[in-house]
């Protein structure tokens, strides 16, 4: 599906993407970024192109560990703004707030301090890959207890397949390259 975000991004993204089969199990195609993240002018223009596309819209942003804090960071300084990490668990020192998710195979738990969210914030939520969505959902849970607004979720990669939108009913989720 093609959109604004798609149009900027989508093919510096496809130009430096690495499809790995049967990693880190049997039956998963992994997508790979660290081509993307290796190549300067390519990672320098998807972080332009998210600042333009983003500028304005937004109070912070909130990178998910660990890869999406890659993306997170120079964007927050491009735009001028400060970032949130939103951490797996027993990795932020206390106080935190957490939030336990359903994985494919057992459940797991995302973390942030409460102090580096603020009430009425419109906070942008971004990863590297969205696929069923649980990930996504428990940063989004985490951003609106703490009283903020979530302007959007966004990934570089959407695995449609797995329906991670439905996971975030009623949110601006954003992708650069659908599959
Ligand atoms: O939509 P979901 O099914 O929740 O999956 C997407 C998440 O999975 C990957 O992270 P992973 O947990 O592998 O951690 P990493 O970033 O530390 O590699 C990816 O970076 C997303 O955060
Ligand atoms: N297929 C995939 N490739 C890369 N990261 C992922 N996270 C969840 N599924 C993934």
């Amino acid at each position: 599906m093609s959109n604004e975000l798609n149009a900027r991004i989508g093919q510096v993204i496809l130009d430096n993407l690495r499809e790995i089969p049967d990693f880190p199990e049997p039956g998963v195609l992994f997508r790979d970024i660290t081509p993307l993240l290796a190549n300067g002018e390519a990672f320098g223009k998807l972080i332009d192109e998210l600042a333009e596309h983003y500028r304005g819209k937004i109070d912070a942003v909130a990178g998910l560990e660990s890869r999406g804090f890659i993306l997170a960071a120079p964007l927050a300084v491009k735009l001028g703004l400060g970032m949130i990490t939103i951490r797996k668990a027993g990795k932020l020192p206390g106080p935190v707030i957490g939030v336990d998710y359903e994985l494919e195979y057992g459940t797991a738990r995302m973390e942030v301090r409460p102090e580096a969210i603020h009430e009425g914030q419109r906070v942008l939520i971004i990863d590297d890959v969205l696929a069923t969505g649980g990930t996504a959902a428990a940063a989004v849970e985490l951003v609106r207890a703490l009283g903020a607004e979530v302007a959007g979720v966004t990934v570089l990669l959407e695995l449609a397949g797995l329906n991670g939108r439905d996971r975030l009913p009623g949110l601006l989720v954003e992708s650069g390259v659908t599959f």
